[in-house]
């Protein structure tokens, strides 16, 4: 039987992690999630962050060494030119790492976070996407929350991706998470329910 592959997205902080999060804890799936193996690329000692720290200089580390991932935020949500750059070395490794985990896992359904899952084009890893929505004014407000950044830093970061409302469009299912946590999560049950196989 083909298995259920659901690529779950939306925009920075639309709410993708409290989805998955909850996916895992109530519903038993494995998550597998784009940022993790970013941050995996990235590890002290690893290749990557060696030509980031030629390109940068040292202030791009921490005094232990590792990548000081606000100054590179700064630097490639600012440019895009940086940002590509970045991506060309990152992104090879992370589609990677989702095809050796995939492999790994025997279970019939399967969540795999992907941000950038419509920008990268990675939906052929998927069979169904998701898109995790919410209003620009609360997605600014729960970025710069979360993220201590400015509004200017904010805006850049959203605009960085595809707009939210293209990400809508191509979307198989949409979740609208402009309320509570407690109604995203009636609505992730709804569409648990009617999906069953
Ligand atoms: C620039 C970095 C160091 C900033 O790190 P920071 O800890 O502040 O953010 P974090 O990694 O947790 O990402 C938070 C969110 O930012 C957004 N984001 C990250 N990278 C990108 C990008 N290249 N383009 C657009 N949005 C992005 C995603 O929505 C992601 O969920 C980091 O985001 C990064 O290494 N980005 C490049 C790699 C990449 O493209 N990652 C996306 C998943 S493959
Ligand atoms: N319905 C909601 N009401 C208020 N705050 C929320 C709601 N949903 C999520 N949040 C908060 O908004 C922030 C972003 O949520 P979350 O981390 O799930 O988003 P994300 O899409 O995974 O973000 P990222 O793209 O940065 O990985 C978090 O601080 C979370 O607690």
């Amino acid at each position: 039987m083909q298995k259920r592959l659901i690529g779950l997205t939306g925009g920075i902080a639309t709410g993708k992690s409290t989805v998955a999060n909850y996916l895992a804890e109530s519903y038993n799936l494995p998550i597998l999630d784009s940022d993790i193996y970013a941050r995996e690329a990235v590890a002290v000692g690893s290749a990557i962050l060696k030509k980031i720290n030629q390109k940068y200089g040292d202030d791009i580390l921490l005094p232990d060494n590792s990548l000081n991932r606000q100054k590179l935020g700064e630097i490639v949500f600012e440019s895009q030119i940086e940002r590509l750059w970045i991506e060309s070395l990152i992104h090879p490794y992370v589609r990677d790492r989702f095809n050796q985990e995939m492999a790994k896992i025997s279970s019939d359904t399967l969540v795999l976070v992907i941000p950038l899952l419509f920008e990268v084009g990675l939906t052929n890893l998927v069979t169904e996407t998701w898109v995790v929505s919410c209003s620009q004014e609360q997605q600014l407000k729960r970025l710069m929350q979360r993220n201590n950044l400015t509004l200017e830093q904010a805006q850049a970061r959203i605009n960085s991706q595809m707009p939210l409302s293209e990400k809508v469009k191509l979307a198989d299912v949409v979740f609208d998470n402009s309320q509570s946590v407690e109604m995203l999560l009636k609505l992730v049950n709804i569409v648990m329910d009617k999906t069953k196989l």
